[in-house]
């Protein structure tokens, strides 16, 4: 398939999911016999410069609104791209260090509401060190596995 044929097949695909992510970027790599540089730590690198690449495009513009309403396509289709990258390397970066990315997500995002109770935090952008400290102290415990205690290791 050529390049304008693949672009229209990625183009219409909607629900990609992380597995299929994780595979396409392994055959990608096995078809180039890029194993061999597709090391933790030169992923690790790769995925900061593509972060450097993504930031690049929101350098020196100031705010700008959510949605992007007065980008150009084109602007918006380079974002697409970086973004893309960012989460490309990430997904392989984690493939490699045989992390499972869609997992270890689901279990932050759980992690994070016990830290950031809703009732607790509700419009407000503080750190959770920065909550209630007699609240806090607990939910810190919780995030390391001691639910519900109190713990001197959770000052750290
Ligand atoms: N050794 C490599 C090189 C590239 N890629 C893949 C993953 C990224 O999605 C993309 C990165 O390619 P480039 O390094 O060419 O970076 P850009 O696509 O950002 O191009 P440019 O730097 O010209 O903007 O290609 C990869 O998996 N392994």
């Amino acid at each position: 398939m050529d390049g304008a044929g693949v672009g229209v097949a990625v183009a219409e695909r909607e629900g990609v999911t992380l597995q299929e992510l994780k595979k396409k970027m392994a055959e990608f790599s096995r078809e180039r016999d890029w194993d061999q540089f597709h090391s933790p730590r030169n992923l690790l690198l790769a995925l900061v410069g593509e972060v450097g690449e993504l930031s690049e495009i929101f350098q020196w513009k100031g705010e700008v609104p959510r949605g992007l309403p007065y980008w150009k396509e084109e602007e918006k289709q380079h974002l697409g791209e970086e973004l893309s990258d960012v989460l490309l390397y990430l997904v392989r970066l984690s493939d490699v260090c045989g992390i499972d990315l869609g997992k270890a997500a689901l279990r932050k995002l759980e992690l994070n509401a016990i830290k950031y109770q809703a009732e607790l935090c509700k419009g407000s952008s503080k750190k959770y060190t920065q909550l209630n400290a007699e609240d806090n102290a607990i939910l810190c415990c919780s995030d390391h596995g001691v639910s519900g205690t109190k713990n001197s290791s959770c000052e750290q």
